[in-house]
């Protein structure tokens, strides 16, 4: 015998949990399983708890550049690791626990801790209970990757969930992977006090981002101190008197770095490997991420799939945005679609990049005619006034249409900032409705019409 649900939600990630709360309001009979802690990565290794992070290195750095703006501190900057780390938990815990009290809040909702898997396309087990349910929603997220490479098995290493033990401040971390996770705890890292080298097999930081992005990030960051190795193609892990040797073969430089720890950040794993997904017949692509259809339907009717292991975005918010997606198509009858949603992110070193739909490489790739515009953060006033120059401004623009195609703004505010462009693009507006607004001084968002007015040919 199994119990009857009208929905059964497997994780409590970035849309499991509002779903079960639409659903409940609904009136709908939900069961949501968790096998870990309650707001999955964001809420318990990953954003909340780095961008806390980022907020004691923020105030570490500023500390510590006193003589810059004026004062002093009375001696050095110390950090305390165990107070840092009480202070991130702090937050992370508050969130953790909200989830929790929110879901078993829920009036129809039934809360069930345990790892879930499939015994039919109705069906799920969990505790050694059945459920069953007519529409399933799967939100199981993703994990650490841990490549093969040579002498993994033989040495201890960091990732994102471990690094959250951390209460001490390793001497020398290397980072392997020079992308989102890799240059947050770097940068997180260096300010608290650690020596830090960074090893990237790619040719260059953040791959995804054209050629100036990258290398705008790559002079913030070795201007803290940061050590950064890239063309790394045959990396490998051995012990060594000093702690960890970590081969790097680059084209140039030392052919071992030697640090105490290391920090594996080299992409993620969706957990779809113990989901029974066989026995449901739920089809996955060669890297294991669920397949779903524009409406985030998977192969089999009535199961859904939203947030990382669906492959489709790996953020919080393209995450909360499946969940939207999800839950008004099937309670208010619209037609959403995850195509219609436009690429946006932010990378959160200090100063952060927001990006907003394509890249200057995409858009040249496209073949489409375009104007684009960079303009330096050195020369906007905000940045001036506050002491944080670094970074740059770039937007790209539809020479026919006049619409955005994307933004790229490394720098104070960069996170927010984007968010005009963003909204643009939604809007579908062309740039002048930007050029001709008034905006408020002194903010960096005031520069954007000036920058507009150096738009010119791509070439
Ligand atoms: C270090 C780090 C920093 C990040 N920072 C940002 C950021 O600043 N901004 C941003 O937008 N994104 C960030 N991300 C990405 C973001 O955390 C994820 O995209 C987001 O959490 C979406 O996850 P999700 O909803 O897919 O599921 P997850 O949050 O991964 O949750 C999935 C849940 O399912 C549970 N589960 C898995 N399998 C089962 C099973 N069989 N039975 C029961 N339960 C199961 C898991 O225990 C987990 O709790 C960061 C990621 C990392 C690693
Ligand atoms: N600010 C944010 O929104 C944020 C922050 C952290 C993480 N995240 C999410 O988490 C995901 C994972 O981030 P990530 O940085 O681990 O992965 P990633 O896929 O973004 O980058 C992995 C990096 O590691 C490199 N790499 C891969 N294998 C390697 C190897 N064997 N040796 C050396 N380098 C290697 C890649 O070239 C790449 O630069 C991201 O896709 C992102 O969506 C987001």
């Amino acid at each position: 015998m199994s119990r009857h649900f009208d929905a059964i939600i497997i994780g409590t990630g970035q849309a499991g949990p509002s779903l079960a709360a639409r659903f409940s309001d609904a009136g709908m009979s939900v069961a949501i399983i968790e096998r870990n802690k309650f707001g999955g990565t964001c809420v318990n290794t990953g954003c909340i708890p780095t961008k806390t992070l980022v907020a004691s290195a923020y105030a570490a750095h500023v500390a510590c550049r006193g003589a810059d703006y004026g004062f002093t501190t009375g001696g050095a900057v110390q950090v305390d690791m165990k107070r840092i780390k009480a202070r991130k938990d702090a937050v992370s815990g508050k969130s953790n626990k909200g989830v929790e009290e929110w879901l078993r809040g829920l009036k129809n909702c039934t809360v069930i801790q345990g790892h879930a898997r499939f015994r039919s396309a109705r069906t799920v087990s969990v505790n050694d209970e059945l459920l069953d349910a007519d529409r399933i929603f799967i939100n199981v997220g993703g994990r650490a990757s841990v490549p093969e490479l040579p002498g993994i098995h033989d040495v201890p290493f960091l990732n994102n969930s471990s690094m959250m033990d951390v209460d001490f401040l390793p001497k020398h971390l290397v980072v392997v992977g020079g992308s989102y996770v890799g240059l947050e705890f770097g940068q997180i890292y260096r300010r608290f006090g650690s020596e830090v080298t960074v090893i990237e097999m790619g040719p260059r930081l953040v791959g995804r981002e054209d050629e100036d992005v990258s290398q705008s990030v790559r002079e913030i960051l070795e201007a803290e101190g940061i050590k950064i190795r890239t063309d790394a193609k045959c990396i490998s892990l051995s012990k060594h008197e000093g702690g960890i040797a970590v081969g790097v073969d680059c084209e140039d430089g030392e052919p071992e770095v030697i640090g105490t720890h290391v920090l594996l950040a080299v992409g993620r794993t969706p957990n779809t490997q113990d989901l029974g997904l066989d026995q449901a017949g739920v089809a996955t692509d060669a890297r294991g991420y669920i397949t779903v259809d524009d409406h985030l339907q998977t192969s089999v009717p009535g199961i859904w799939a939203l947030g990382d292991c669906n492959g489709r975005g790996a953020f919080t918010h393209t995450s909360y945005n499946d969940y939207e997606i999800v839950a008004d198509n099937l309670l208010n009858g619209d037609h959403r679609r995850v195509s219609d949603r436009i690429q946006t992110y932010a990378l959160y070193t200090d100063p952060p990049l927001g990006r907003c739909g394509m890249t200057e490489n995409e858009v040249r790739k496209s073949g489409r005619k375009a104007l684009v515009a960079k303009y330096p953060m050195s020369r906007v006033s905000r940045a001036v006034e506050k002491g944080e120059t670094q970074g740059l401004i770039k937007l790209l623009v539809d020479a026919e249409t006049k619409q955005f195609l994307g933004a790229a703004i490394l720098g104070t505010g960069g996170d927010e900032v984007v968010h005009v462009l963003l909204d643009m693009m939604y809007a579908k507006a062309p740039y002048t409705v930007v050029q001709r607004a008034m905006h408020i001084h002194p903010t960096v968002s005031e520069y954007l019409p000036t920058i507009l007015g150096k738009l010119e040919p791509l070439k």
